[in-house]
């Protein structure tokens, strides 16, 4: 298998490369290793990446290149993996002489061939055919996208590369940076968790991509890059099942599911850990490997359920996380040597990953808003009467205090009318709660029509009702009382045959904003105009009920004899 230099184009050479595996770890010297390309068997393959998989014996490669035009042209070699141990290459040129060019992350990045890569090493060939050869050791997976290029080209390539990589990231990081501001302002650990999540997944790219390998200032000896790697696999994917579940509320939908991941992924990277102190290197690798490949199923699976439950956010999670398992397939197929391997199949997870992050974030905001929605139904819930579907106290007590400031800017007067039906317990005993039911819903209705749709009205109590409205002077407050008592008086509610006629008492009390209550707080002067109807009422009720009483508003701040300022208004006990 030969490259043409004649008719040879940037690209990964793994097509072009016979390769064997060394026996029982002995290391073979170059004449070893020549002397079996000449004799043993070999392999080669079609694919344009070779990669071999896990715990795989030191590798030797051989290509030879054919450079018949005597082109005087540098090429670079490269091995674009951070992780593999000890990289060795020698070229055989015609005349004899022999190159070896030494790289791999046992040396500190300032010792690799070429600055600031993991491995590349350029070359000038002499005319006629120069035979390549390639030693791989190392104990992590070992995919080798060889490439040859010409310098420029790579330096190209390089520069697109952190362009690309700058992008991606970027995305990422300004995503992770918005949500760590919503989460310290709204204070919700899944922000937090979305945080660690996308800045998981950028330290971890970072590792496998390299990046990280020549950042290195001091050398951490031969399998520190490994790991890194898993360490920061499995941290990545840990606090990814995290979020998912805390996202997706799985724990009211699948408990057991729920409760099982979390141990699994609690466990993890104890037993990373445990595996390291073992100095199982090996087999640590091979536990986040797989950790990794459950991860992605895993998260499907969350979103499967999740849709199935109508979980807040579920289409979103469900879209983000079938697009990034098919973004890892791709790019681990690429590594492997099922796909072409290049810029965009290799970058494929930081692609889906960005587009994850994308997504993830609109999830959130989904389910924020839907959280929101929820509290705000439940609170408008929580002011409503279930029987009558009218405000109650608490409701009333809210619609008020927003009209408050209102009042206040208009300098505009206000009544309270305090409503009590008159013997309703009789009604009961005679028609039966369910009628009493009726008869209350009954006055709601008539409220509802016959007050302003300015008016504030709400059920008070049991048979008791309250209603806020401005109004010009006394006389309007009364006559809108009076009016409401006699359309009560007019109500006529059916049990059977017969009917259910029934009267109310009414107390009313009017007051503003101005005078000495200038200086009372908004809940002072509700208390009191309240407590104010509420003498009013009770001097209706004791002058006999079906009336209107007026409490007198002048008097408003006196607290002495205050039975005295109500005046009894009502026609029909006048
Ligand atoms: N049907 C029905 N009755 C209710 C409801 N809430 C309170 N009541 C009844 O209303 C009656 C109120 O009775 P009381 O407070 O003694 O007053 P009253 O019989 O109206 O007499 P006065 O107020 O003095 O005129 C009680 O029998 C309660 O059971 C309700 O939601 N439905």
């Amino acid at each position: 298998k030969e490259i043409d230099l004649a008719t040879f184009e940037t690209s990964p050479i793994g097509s072009y490369l016979t390769y064997f595996s060394e026996k029982d770890n002995q290391k073979l010297s170059l004449e070893d290793a020549q002397q079996y390309f000449a004799s043993g068997p070999t392999f080669s393959q079609s694919s344009q990446t070779i990669a071999k998989g896990f715990n795989v014996d030191s590798t030797w490669f051989k290509t030879s290149i054919n450079n018949s035009m005597s082109l005087s042209n540098q090429y670079r070699l490269s091995i674009e993996i951070p992780w593999l141990d000890y990289i060795d290459v020698y070229l055989v040129s015609p005349s004899g002489e022999v190159k070896h060019i030494v790289g791999g992350d046992h040396l500190p990045i300032s010792e690799q061939p070429v600055f600031n890569r993991f491995f590349a090493a350029d070359m000038q060939f002499e005319n006629g055919v120069t035979d390549l050869y390639i030693r791989i050791e190392t104990t992590a997976i070992m995919p080798v996208p060889i490439k040859l290029s010409s310098v420029q080209d790579a330096i190209a390539d390089y520069g697109a590369d952190k362009f690309e990589y700058g992008f991606l990231y970027g995305i990422l990081v300004a995503l992770a940076l918005y949500n760590l501001v919503l989460f310290f302002s709204i204070r919700k650990k899944i922000f937090g968790l979305y945080v660690l999540y996308i800045l998981g997944f950028v330290l971890n790219s970072m590792s496998y991509t390299g990046h990280f390998y020549t950042f290195y200032t001091s050398h951490h000896g031969v399998h520190f890059q490994d790991y890194m790697d898993v360490s920061l696999m499995i941290t990545y994917s840990v606090i990814g099942l995290h979020f998912g579940r805390k996202l997706l509320d799985t724990h009211l939908y699948a408990p057991n599911l729920n409760k099982a991941i979390a141990n699994i992924s609690n466990a993890i990277p104890f037993i990373i850990l445990f595996l390291f102190i073992m100095d199982q290197l090996h087999l640590a690798t091979i536990v986040a490997f797989l950790f990794n490949t459950s991860f992605a199923i895993l998260t499907i699976l969350l979103g499967v359920l999740a849709v199935r439950a109508k979980a807040s956010a579920a289409n979103f999670y469900l879209i983000s996380s079938v697009t990034a398992a098919i973004c890892v397939s791709v790019s681990t197929a690429a590594v492997a040597g099922f796909l072409p391997y290049n810029s965009f199949t290799f970058k494929a997870i930081e692609l889906g990953m960005a587009f994850e992050g994308i997504i993830l974030a609109v999830a959130l905001a989904t389910r924020f808003r839907d959280a929101q929605r929820d509290k705000e139904r439940a609170e408008e819930h929580a002011r409503k009467d279930e029987l009558t579907d009218i405000f109650n106290r608490r409701g009333f007590k809210y619609a008020t205090s927003l009209l408050f400031p209102q009042f206040k800017q208009n300098n505009e007067n206000f009544a309270l009318f305090l409503l009590d039906i008159d013997k309703f317990k009789l009604v009961n005993d005679k028609f039966g709660h369910a009628t009493g039911d009726l008869v209350i819903i009954q006055v709601t209705r008539l409220l509802d029509e016959t007050m302003r749709p300015e008016d504030v009205i709400a059920r008070w109590g049991g048979e008791e009702f309250i209603v806020l409205l401005p109004v010009k002077d006394e006389n309007e407050a009364l006559q809108l009382a009076e009016n409401l008592r006699i359309a009560i008086e007019n109500l006529d509610t059916q049990y059977f045959d017969e009917s259910v006629k029934i009267t109310t008492s009414i107390g009313v009390s009017i007051t503003n904003f101005n005078g000495p209550n200038q200086l009372r707080s908004d809940t002072e002067i509700f208390e009191k105009v309240i407590s104010n109807a509420d003498n009013a009422l009770y001097q209706a009720k004791a002058n006999g009920r079906n009336a209107v009483c007026m409490f007198n508003s002048e008097d408003i701040n006196s607290n002495n004899d205050e039975e005295q300022n109500v005046h009894n208004t009502s026609p029909i006990l006048t």
